[in-house]
């Protein structure tokens, strides 16, 4: 019988606290230096509850560091040459710092050509090619996607040394996985990424010093997965009605079977979320300050 394990939360809520105050700091001084106010535009297409949820908490912080915020809230029936000629519209805007197209897209839309269609230099989701692939090279001075942004932030935080440490990454998305694999290999981590294919995520888990999953499947990591002691990032975020009909927020880790195996773990809400959010506008104050030295 196994010991079980004394497992630390991580506390994703006051890390971006931290990271939100620095960069209204810089904000500030950026204001005072050129008179430049950073300015995120956000777009949004149909009503869908859930990404109605992330851009609102967006608009809220963006205000909260002193920044501009241009929401674009578009009907369901847009269409690929009207969302494409916004794009071109922001991407010529000279108040406009940065451009985030909210995903999913309707079924409709394409969203590669779309979101290829950004200014690299105003790509703050890091998901343009020329992003994508400053960050394959190792280079740091492109704009890193958010989510994976943040969870290396945290892991940094929490983990002394990455270097050597096998981490494997369930979910293989551009938005997700596949710059969190760069990021952790620039780490110097050993990484594997499993995906819905993979036909031993169980036994690849049970090997993880670092556990980070993106699935969108509720509940998929049990308690058995884990390592003990091991760092576990649940990036999943998973709307139910509990049994008294309210809405709760669930991740992809089955949690209370988590807590007494994992040495850490981010809950959901409250975990790599808020952090996502901050790293959207750390890459926002990023992209104002290099506008200013171009
Ligand atoms: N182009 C694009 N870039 C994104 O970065 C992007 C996206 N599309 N589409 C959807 C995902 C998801 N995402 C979240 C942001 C904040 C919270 C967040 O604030 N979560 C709170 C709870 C909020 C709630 O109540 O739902 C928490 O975890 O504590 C969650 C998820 C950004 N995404």
């Amino acid at each position: 019988m196994n010991t079980p394990i004394q497992t630390q939360l991580i506390d994703g809520k006051a890390f971006a606290y931290q990271m939100t105050e620095q960069v209204k700091k810089n904000v500030a001084q950026l204001q005072k230096d050129t008179g430049i106010t950073p300015g995120l535009a956000v777009i949004l297409v149909g009503n869908d509850p859930a990404s109605e949820v992330y851009v609102r908490n967006k608009t809220k912080q963006t205000h909260k560091v002193g920044m501009r915020s241009f929401m674009h809230m578009l009907p369901e029936t847009t269409t690929q040459q009207e969302l494409f000629n916004l794009v071109q519209r922001l991407n010529q805007d000279p108040d406009v710092h940065g451009i985030l197209v909210q995903l999913p897209l309707p079924k409709h839309l394409d969203p590669d050509p779309i979101i290829q269609s950004i200014l690299p230099s105003k790509d703050v989701d890091g998901l343009t090619a020329y992003n994508a692939g400053k960050l394959t090279l190792g280079h740091m001075d492109g704009f890193i996607p958010c989510t994976p942004l943040g969870c290396l932030m945290l892991l940094q935080q929490e983990l002394p040394k990455l270097r050597g440490l096998n981490a494997l990454i369930i979910g293989a998305s551009n938005l997700m996985g596949k710059p969190m694999a760069q990021l952790l290999l620039n780490a110097g981590c050993t990484v594997t990424i499993a995906h819905i294919d993979t036909r031993n995520t169980e036994e690849l888990a049970q090997q993880a010093d670092i556990l980070i999953v993106a699935t969108g499947c509720k509940e998929l990591v049990k308690g058995s997965w884990i390592k003990n002691g091991a760092t576990v990032i649940d990036v999943g975020i998973n709307r139910v009605i509990t049994s008294d009909k309210k809405v709760k927020l669930i991740g992809d880790v089955a949690f209370d079977e988590a807590v007494g195996k994992a040495g850490k773990i981010t809950p959901v809400p409250g975990g790599v979320g808020p952090v996502t959010i901050a790293c959207l506008l750390y890459n926002t104050i990023q992209a104002a300050q290099k506008h200013v030295k171009e």
